[in-house]
């Protein structure tokens, strides 16, 4: 378990995204320690991918303040941005259509290592890409192969290759298993679990099955039509759910542990 102390990877305060007048996210506050893996917790339509868009900046909030390492991101400029963007990576829950088609796995990965000018050198950057495919679980083979000739756990270990190409400090995941099969998504889910360790990242990690969350994440962080209703160690919240709204969301799954399931049907 990692705690919150010193700077966080990433905070976000306040945040506030309204669409056509409604509100969606309504003064959204967190913390992201270095090292953590906090999951991002909701029914469809709570919010979760607006939080994300607005956290990448892919979508511009209302209001609100967000923190990369200490950094402001929304008052950053574009020079700023850039490597902003380069410390905050984004996987999104469809590899088949964050891939482009027309370029190799290998191709795929470089580009990252070219946009942000990590590696000018041809074959070093090949070498790289090469390395991060072993690093997923995949082979230096699989470089000159194109994104539809794979399986969609294989797309989504080349996408997470082209996320970890430049080093963030923080990856936002979301959904990154909903579209793979079971078996699937625990081999990626280990392949988190194994990154983290090995890479120090801290990841917020969005998904709406909260056994996927349970076995992945040190925090959870429940979202609740816009509101952050509860936010606590995965083990606490789900054996003491404090929220209504958690423990229904709650209800509605079976727990993998059962002193867990036992001590919450006790609630
Ligand atoms: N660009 C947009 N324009 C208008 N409304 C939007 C836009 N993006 C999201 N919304 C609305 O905001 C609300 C929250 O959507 P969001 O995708 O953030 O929820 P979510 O919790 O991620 O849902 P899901 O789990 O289904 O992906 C929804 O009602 C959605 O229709």
């Amino acid at each position: 378990m990692t705690a919150v102390t010193g700077v966080s990877a990433l905070s976000v305060r306040n945040l506030v995204k309204s669409f056509g007048g409604r509100p969606v996210v309504k003064g959204v506050s967190f913390d992201l320690a270095p090292g953590e893996v906090l999951g991002l917790v909701g029914e469809s339509g709570s919010g979760k991918s607006t939080v994300a868009r607005c956290v990448a900046r892919l979508t511009k909030p209302d209001s609100g303040e967000i923190r990369l390492g200490g950094r402001d991101v929304l008052g950053a400029s574009r020079r700023e941005l850039r490597t902003l963007r380069r410390d905050m990576q984004m996987v999104f829950q469809d590899p088949y259509s964050s891939l482009n088609p027309r370029m190799t796995a290998g191709a795929l990965i470089e580009e990252g290592l070219l946009v942000h000018g990590i590696e000018p050198d041809r074959r070093k950057r090949r070498d790289r890409a090469t390395a991060l495919l072993e690093t997923v679980g995949l082979s230096a083979a699989d470089a000159d192969r194109h994104p539809r000739s794979f399986s969609g756990g294989q797309r989504q270990r080349i996408a997470i290759a082209r996320a970890l190409a430049v080093e963030p400090k923080v990856l936002i995941c979301d959904e990154v298993v909903s579209s793979l099969d079971v078996s699937v998504q625990a081999q990626v889910l280990n392949l988190f679990r194994d990154l983290r360790e090995r890479l120090d990242l801290s990841i917020l990690f969005i998904a709406h099955d909260l056994a996927v969350v349970h076995y992945l994440c040190d925090r959870v962080a429940v979202l609740d039509q816009g509101s952050l209703v509860e936010i606590g160690p995965c083990g606490e919240i789900y054996r003491r759910p404090a929220h209504p709204y958690t423990r229904s969301l709650l209800d509605a799954v079976p727990v993998p542990d059962p002193a867990a399931e036992r001590a919450r049907q006790a609630v």
